[in-house]
C-alpha cells in the first residue's frame, strides 16, 4: 500500500463576521490506496470539510496538504483544477449527471474536458461503464435509471480519468438499502483493485464495506466512535 494524499497538521477555521469556526481542528492523516477509507461523523462534525482539503476543493487555514507526494498548499486555484482533473475522481449524494447527456455520454465528460479525442474517450468510458456493471445501460439518459444506477455511472465518471483517489460524498444517501449496497461493493471492488477510495457518511451502517474509519467527531479526527447517540 501506498499514501496517495496526506494532512499534516491541518486546520480549517471559517470566519463570518465576528466569530470563527472551527470546521476541523489540527489533523495528521493519510490516505491509502487499495483501501476504502470510510469518513464517518455526526451532521455538522467537519466531514466534507476533511473531504474537501483532501480534494484540493479547499484551502487550509494552517497545515500542508500532499497529493501523490506533492506538497499542493501553496497551489493557484489553477494548478489546483489541474490536480483534480488527473488525480482525484468525485462522486456526490445527488449524481450530478448531465441529464441530456446519455450515461456514455456523461462518463465521456471528463475526458472531453482534458481535450481527448472523442474516439479515445467513448472507448474509456466503455471500459469504465463496465467496471460498473453499467454497459447495458449506456445509452439510457439519466431519467431512466434507477438511483443506485445513476450512482453507478457517476462511480464511472470518476473512474474514467484513471484518476488514483476516488472521493465520495455520502454517495448512498439518496438510496434504498439494497441500491447502497451494490454501490458500496463496487467501490469497495475498486478499492482492492488499487485506487485509494474515502466515502464520507454520517450513516454507521455502512462500517462494514471499510477497510479503515475515521471518525470526525465536533471537528476533532479519531480512530474510535465516541458517541453513537450523535450519529442518530
Ligand atoms: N463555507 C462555510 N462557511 C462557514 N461555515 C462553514 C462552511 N462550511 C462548513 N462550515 C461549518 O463548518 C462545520 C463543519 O461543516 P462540514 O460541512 O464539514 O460538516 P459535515 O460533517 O460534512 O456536515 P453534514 O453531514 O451536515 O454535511 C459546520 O459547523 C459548518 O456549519
Amino acid at each position: 500500500m501506498e499514501v496517495v494524499a496526506s494532512l499534516k497538521d491541518v486546520k480549517k477555521e471559517y470566519k463570518t463576521g465576528d466569530t470563527t469556526i472551527v470546521a476541523l481542528d489540527t489533523t495528521s492523516i493519510e490516505i491509502q490506496n487499495n483501501q476504502l477509507t470510510l469518513i464517518m461523523g455526526p451532521s455538522g462534525s467537519g466531514k466534507t470539510t476533511l473531504l474537501s482539503l483532501i480534494g484540493c476543493v479547499i484551502y487550509p487555514t494552517s497545515g500542508r496538504v500532499f497529493i501523490l507526494d506533492r506538497d499542493v498548499t501553496d497551489l493557484p486555484e489553477k494548478k489546483l483544477a489541474d490536480i483534480r482533473l488527473n488525480s482525484i475522481g468525485f462522486v456526490f449524494q445527488h449524481f450530478n449527471l448531465l441529464n441530456p447527456l446519455t450515461a456514455l455520454e456523461n462518463v465521456m465528460q471528463p475526458l472531453a474536458l482534458k481535450g481527448e479525442p472523442k474516439r479515445r474517450a467513448r472507448e474509456e468510458a466503455l471500459k469504465a461503464l463496465e467496471k460498473v456493471n453499467m454497459l447495458d445501460r449506456k445509452n439510457n439518459l439519466p431519467k431512466k435509471l434507477s438511483g443506485g444506477q445513476k450512482q453507478r455511472v457517476a462511480i464511472a465518471r470518476a473512474l474514467v480519468s484513471d484518476a488514483a483517489i476516488i472521493l465520495c460524498d455520502e454517495p448512498t444517501a439518496s438510496l434504498d438499502a439494497k441500491s447502497a449496497a451494490l454501490v458500496m461493493e463496487d467501490l469497495k471492488q475498486l478499492a482492492a483493485g488499487g485506487k485509494a477510495v474515502v466515502v464520507v457518511t454520517h450513516d454507521l451502517r455502512l462500517r462494514p464495506f471499510a477497510d479503515r474509519i475515521i471518525y470526525v467527531e465536533e471537528g476533532k479526527v479519531s480512530d474510535k466512535l465516541k458517541d453513537e447517540e450523535a450519529y442518530k
